[in-house]
């Protein structure tokens, strides 16, 4: 059996992007950049006021002064310019006149019909933000790779950029398997237990990029199981099962794709929860079968697919472990690579229970994946240990 950062690196290597479209950056969330983005403008065009006030030349800066008002400026509006002994009322963001260098604030200044009488005491900030002060025109604003989330859909939009191209989103179909499935709001009364895996699997793929046709429920009866194995793999780029990835008498993962000469690139990982996990090649498809205990699928969806699924998009799929300190003492750990469902509090890492890979309760506090090497000795309260966001 092979080790998870063996299984990693396998899965990584089969994540090649897939390829690129051109897209309305206001359809653009999640998706990742296949091209930089470049500044059509420069931000801002011109020098412009920081503040509603009043536009005014340094020299005519003088506490008390009388300055007659010439002008009314708004943003995306001209200029205008302004002479010796005037100023112009300007609002946040409008161009400043010529012959002006400074505003001054509002609160700082009396009007009295056309003229503008200064305060006697005034800020000495100018309260203007100079052109090209943020970006210019030409310059990069996101490089290729970028993931676009709402600041960097910020970025694009302000730069001027209408479309943009991206990595196209994986096509994933999700295959819940399992007799005893039933879609939520249908158990109560029977012997069928809700199928939560297929639910929060679909959702864990869009979050890192998928486009998820929904999850289908198939029954253990392997005829279905090919036909619905081979549909999905004529519309889907990756197509994921859950449950059936054990050795017991209905479990086909594996078998379902016997028609479509899979290929395992990974069969079965040295990690608790998950063991059962395998990837495979299907022709220029890729299958995911995911653990059916719920805690061991979604642990495994966190840390095989979504890195697999953020490749295929064109983003790092690499995984960012970060170091925390231990709230309290753990245990030494088993002989396979352990990754604990825990949270974040005060800076430090807490243990959640119980650790069952079949409890479900406990996934809506755990936060975080805690990892811990096979076999490694007890860890006292305060130790360092990688974490992952869950
Ligand atoms: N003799 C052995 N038995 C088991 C082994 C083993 O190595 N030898 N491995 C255990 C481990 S570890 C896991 S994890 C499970 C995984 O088994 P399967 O992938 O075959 O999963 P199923 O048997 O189909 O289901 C297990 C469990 O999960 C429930 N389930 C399944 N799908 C869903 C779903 N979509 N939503 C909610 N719950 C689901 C299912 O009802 C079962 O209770 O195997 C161990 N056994
Ligand atoms: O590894 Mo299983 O995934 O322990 O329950």
């Amino acid at each position: 059996m092979i080790g998870f950062d063996e299984a990693l690196a396998r899965v990584v290597a089969l994540a090649r992007p897939l390829g690129t479209e051109e897209i309305l950056v206001e359809e653009a969330h999640g998706r990742t950049l296949a091209q930089e983005v470049v500044a059509r403008i420069t931000a801002p065009a011109a020098d412009v006021s920081t503040m509603d006030g009043y536009a005014v030349r340094g020299r005519d800066l003088v506490p008390g002064a009388m300055l007659r008002v010439v002008g009314e400026l708004f943003p995306g509006g001209g200029g205008g310019a302004i002479g010796a002994a005037e100023c112009a009322r300007i609002f946040t963001g409008a161009p400043l006149p010529e012959g002006a260098d400074r505003v001054v604030m509002q609160e700082e200044v009396e009007r009295d019909g056309e003229m503008a009488r200064l305060a006697s005491s005034l800020s000495s900030d100018c309260f203007v933000r100079v052109a090209g002060s943020d970006f210019r025109a030409g310059e990069t604003l996101l490089p290729a790779g970028s993931r676009l989330g709402p600041r960097e859909l910020v970025v694009a939009a302000a730069g001027d950029v209408a479309r943009i191209t991206v990595h196209r989103r994986p096509r994933v179909r999700i295959l819940a398997t399992g007799d005893e499935l039933v879609a939520p709001g249908e158990a109560l009364g029977g012997a069928g237990i809700p199928d939560s895996i297929g639910i929060g699997v679909a959702a864990m793929a869009r979050e890192h990029g998928a486009e998820v046709f929904g999850t289908q429920r198939v029954g253990d009866d392997l005829a279905a199981l090919r036909r619905k194995a081979g549909a999905a793999l004529g519309e889907a780029d990756v197509v994921v099962v859950t449950g059936g990835a054990s050795v017991g008498e209905r479990d086909f993962g594996r078998a379902m794709f016997a028609d479509h000469e899979l290929e395992l690139v990974i069969d079965k990982v040295a990690m608790k929860p998950g063991k059962p996990v395998w990837v495979g090649r299907a022709g220029d498809r890729l299958v995911v079968g995911l653990p059916g205990n719920p805690t061991s699928a979604l642990v495994t969806a966190r840390l095989l697919l979504a890195p697999l699924l953020l490749g295929l998009c064109g983003a790092r799929p690499q995984l960012d472990w970060r170091l925390l300190p231990l709230a309290a003492r753990l245990p030494g750990a088993g002989p396979r690579e352990t990754f604990s469902r825990g949270f974040e509090k005060g800076g430090s890492a807490h243990l959640l229970h119980p650790q069952d890979s079949g409890a479900q309760r406990i996934l809506a506090q755990a936060t975080l994946l805690i990892r811990r090497p096979p076999g490694e000795e007890p860890l006292a309260a305060g130790s360092e240990v990688a974490t992952l966001s869950f």
